[in-house]
């Protein structure tokens, strides 16, 4: 049974709730979940990170403390899944100014935002922005390459005078592919997927992409040099690494040869590389080398816009707004779910467990489980210590919210994603240690989680019975990495998190909801 929150024992501080408590209230802690996941959706969206980030006086632009005079000067190229948004939006701060601009977005992007009713994420007719789409399935191609050679010829040809606004989110590098000669399209795009199948990480990817490309890895930024760059950038990769979110291309970085060579032999590709490849390889520089004078390095100004622990933030405020003592344990979870889904499973028991004290030897496996999913000790020590403290002073209930990107060894042949397969394994989790109430949340907030049309799940310790009811085999989808089966047949989906696609993608968002203990 789900464990109202009591407003007899909350302190002060929570008091000027009170008045909208009732209605909230009347919500389960499942709706409590969603609502603060599309809280932490809402905080990220293109339209309001650029808004944000981007502050006009007359002829004035400020952007992270530093001014930028406008004098029909402005230029604008944007690449990734979200830019689209940002780049309707930044037309509308400082469309005034503009002389041209150019996008690189996915491959039917602005019929998909037309169809979920996000008419504002798209231009205005007479916009000065070119919007070319590419990269289908998210590979680089040639339409990408067209936009990448339109975006390099407008940063090529600007001048001291000018300032180049570049809009930059996720899916940026397959969107602007732009192979050093003489690398061949098909040559670069089979060492990324090769590298991909292999197992390799994002940060191992994009250093073989930047050492392979013309504008990555601070190339876009010396195309435009001597104009001055603005770069705004919306995170999707952990721990927000400038030089590797879309590969970098505003970002003045020296990839080492002995780096690259590294990561190729270690998912056994420099044997078979391309002679092309292998070429500009050389040409990259060796440690030994002293550092390159960066040219134009101070011309560029890169800010991180919007950002997981930025969705997090706003997750915190609804869930303080919702009644629960909120608690952001790590804006970097990865590693494989079943350690993430053990993870969250100790801490509810950690938070949940009847008694004064928690259970012997239960912090000592959360230290142990947390590093396998990618959570620091001190990070995992700040979150026992505040759920204890929850547990002494009788705090109605807390809300642990992390985010990051779990990854999941795809065995079986099933339809899902990683979120839903989390929340499913969480579930099971919660069962297995007898907790009642807790409820858990995983969403991709960018609306879809692996190839399916839901962005995750939320579960609780009665999803295996619920299934035992219906006739379904939890064990035997997660077998199958049949999550998104599952959840769909399992009380008509009621379990499914849907909000449709989003329009931003800052990775994914987990929300555990704890009850009080039983004291
Ligand atoms: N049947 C499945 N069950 C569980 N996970 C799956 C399944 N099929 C694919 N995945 C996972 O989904 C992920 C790819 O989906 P998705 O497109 O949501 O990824 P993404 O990393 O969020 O992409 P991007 O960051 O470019 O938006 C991979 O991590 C893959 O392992
Ligand atoms: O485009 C990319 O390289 C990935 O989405 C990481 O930013």
């Amino acid at each position: 049974m789900t464990r109202v929150l009591s407003l007899s024992r909350v302190p002060s501080l929570w008091r000027p709730l009170r008045a909208g408590f009732l209605s909230v209230r009347a919500m389960s802690l499942e709706e409590r979940a969603r609502v603060i996941f599309a809280a932490a959706v809402e905080g990220v969206q293109p339209d309001s990170v650029v808004r944000r980030s981007l502050e006009r006086r007359g002829d004035e632009l400020l952007v992270s403390g530093r001014s930028f005079s406008l004098q029909r000067n402005l230029h604008l190229v944007g690449f990734g899944k979200a830019v689209l948004g940002m780049a309707a939006e930044a037309e509308k701060i400082v469309g005034d100014h503009l002389v041209r601009g150019v996008v690189s977005v996915p491959h039917g992007i602005q019929e998909t935002l037309r169809t979920h009713g996000k008419s504002q994420m798209l231009l205005g007719e007479g916009s000065r922005i070119a919007v070319m789409e590419g990269a289908k399935h998210n590979l680089p191609d040639s339409d990408a390459q067209r936009s990448a050679e339109c975006i390099r010829e407008l940063a090529s040809a600007l001048t001291e005078k000018d300032l180049l606004l570049v809009l930059i989110s996720g899916g940026g590098s397959a969107l602007l592919p732009a192979p050093a000669p003489p690398i061949s399209l098909q040559e670069k795009q089979d060492v990324t997927r090769r590298l991909a199948a292999a197992g390799a990480t994002i940060q191992e990817l994009n250093t073989v992409r930047r050492s392979l490309s013309l504008l990555k890895g601070g190339g876009l930024a010396r195309c435009a040099y001597p104009a001055q760059v603005v770069a705004l950038i919306l995170s999707d990769v952990i721990g927000d690494p400038l030089d590797l979110i879309a590969s970098g291309p505003t970002v003045q970085s020296e990839t080492h040869q002995e780096e690259v060579w590294a990561i190729l032999d270690r998912y056994g590709l420099s044997a078979s590389l391309p002679a092309a490849v292998k070429e500009v390889l050389q040409k990259t520089t060796p440690c030994s080398a002293s550092p390159q004078p960066q040219e134009g390095a101070n011309h560029v100004l890169n800010t991180i816009i919007g950002s997981n622990g930025i969705a997090l933030e706003c997750a915190r405020r609804k869930s303080r707004e919702l009644g629960f003592r909120p608690l952001v344990m790590s804006p970097g979870v990865c590693g494989d779910v079943r350690a993430v889904a053990r993870l969250y499973g100790l801490l509810s028991r950690f938070a949940c467990a009847p008694g004064k004290a928690p259970p012997p030897g239960l912090a000592d496996q959360i230290l142990q489980v947390g590093q396998d999913a990618g959570v620091q000790s001190w990070d995992l020590c700040r979150t026992m210590r505040v759920l204890e403290e929850a547990r002494e002073e009788g705090w109605g209930a807390t809300c642990v919210l992390a985010g990051g990107e779990p990854t999941v060894q795809l065995t079986g042949k099933g339809r899902g994603g990683r979120n839903q397969e989390l929340a499913v394994r969480v579930g099971l989790e919660l069962k297995e240690a007898g907790l009642k109430g807790a409820v858990f949340l995983s969403g991709g907030t960018d609306g879809q989680d692996g190839p399916t049309e839901a962005a995750g799940a939320v579960t609780n310790s009665d999803l295996a019975e619920e299934a035992d009811q219906q006739g379904l085999d939890v064990a035997g989808f997660l077998g199958d990495n049949d999550s998104y089966t599952f959840l769909s047949r399992l009380s008509s989906g009621r379990r499914l998190l849907l909000p449709g696609l989003t329009g931003t993608n800052v990775m994914d968002v987990h929300v555990l909801l704890l009850p009080s203990p039983a004291q």
